[in-house]
């Protein structure tokens, strides 16, 4: 299938320095991608160019195999919906909703019917006639994004669209996030910080680190195989060991407080032991100073407990052992 956008040797410099450098990637059509990474590895300055909100200074970018590099944003099939949701305070809800189409001089009854019908998509029918000021911070957000969809986009951009929100309300948005982006078939492209919001929405997850892309893949693929220590290092879950055999990512729940038979073992000192209700982690500084942790299963904690001090050997099968570039920085 052909890519519904497309970057092609991308890169952005403000100034001297690359904010994105030399960036390829083919995003399929009706797929969800995450960008991520940590502050200032380029997430933003990738999706404001596809947005056209920022000019590319070298590369291509398509979208549905059209070259939209110069466009502006009105004209790429693009919308946006930004972290803050910037709705016009002195308009409702529904108002808010239809103001893209009376900008584009649909008539009124036609514009506010549109408009309902998209409250309707992001379940705010009932909130039509509030100011946004009346609105919970979610119920903004859903407004928001009923606004940028009624302009049927091919391409919806997220910045943090979550970020704003209470641990709660983030899950309920981000399951109707996918919802949406299932039931319309369109492509999202959501930045965000947080590896767990990647993971639970993306098609594909795109990690960046100082303005190059470290691994773009399904996110289960990235947290089976990550590609570096600093992509095993950012998404979390994994240890990242020197071992005599090499540089190794081994997953913190597959790592133990007991020598597997016949597999490679780290004697250490337990530092940290924190209750998380289904597991429980436990924080080991290793043979030469390498911190790991094992996340145990509360019943296998429980069963032998460990205190800080309490010295300790890790343990994982060596088939759980994911061999890493050495050179990997970070
Ligand atoms: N308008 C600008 N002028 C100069 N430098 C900029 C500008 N915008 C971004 N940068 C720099 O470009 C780099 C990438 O910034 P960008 O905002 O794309 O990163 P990010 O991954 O989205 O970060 P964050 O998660 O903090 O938003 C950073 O070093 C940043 O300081």
């Amino acid at each position: 299938m052909q890519p519904d956008v497309e970057l092609i040797r991308v890169t952005k410099r403000y100034g001297g320095a690359a904010a994105v450098d030399d960036v390829s990637l083919a995003i399929p059509a009706g797929s969800y991608c995450c960008l991520l990474g940590p502050s200032g590895c380029g997430k933003t300055s990738t999706l404001r160019m596809i947005a056209g909100h920022e000019s590319i200074t070298e590369g291509d970018i398509l979208l549905g195999g059209r070259n939209v590099t110069d466009l502006p944003p009105a004209a790429r099939g693009t919308a946006m919906m930004f972290q803050s949701y910037a709705l016009f305070p002195h308009l409702t809800a529904l108002e808010n909703v239809a103001f893209g189409p009376r900008m584009r001089g649909v008539g009124k009854a036609e514009r506010l019917a549109e408009a309902a019908e998209f409250l309707r998509l992001v379940q705010l029918e009932r909130m039509a006639d509030r100011l946004p000021a009346q609105l919970s911070g979610g119920q903004q957000q859903r407004v928001a994004l009923a606004r940028a969809l009624i302009t049927r986009p091919r391409v919806l951009l997220l910045d943090e669209p979550l970020s704003a929100l209470d641990p709660f309300l983030r899950g309920q948005m981000r399951e109707e996030l996918k919802r949406l982006q299932r039931e319309l078939g369109i492509t999202f492209i959501h930045v965000t910080h947080g590896q767990e919001e990647a993971m639970a929405l993306s098609d594909l997850a795109v990690v960046m680190d100082h303005g190059r892309i470290a691994q773009a893949a399904p996110p289960r693929e990235i947290f089976e195989r990550p590609a570096s220590a600093f992509v095993a290092r950012f998404i979390g879950g994994h240890n990242v060991l020197d071992l005599p055999e090499g540089r190794f990512a081994i997953r913190t729940d597959r790592t133990r407080l007991a020598p597997a038979p016949g597999g490679p073992v780290l004697p250490g000192h337990v530092t940290a032991v924190e209750y998380q209700g289904a597991a429980v982690r436990v924080v080991v500084r290793g043979a030469g100073g390498q911190a790991a942790e094992a996340l145990l299963p509360d019943a296998v904690f429980h069963a032998a407990p460990v205190e800080p001090g309490a010295a300790v050997t890790l343990g994982w099968d060596a088939a759980a052992a994911h061999p890493l570039p050495a050179t990997a920085a970070a």
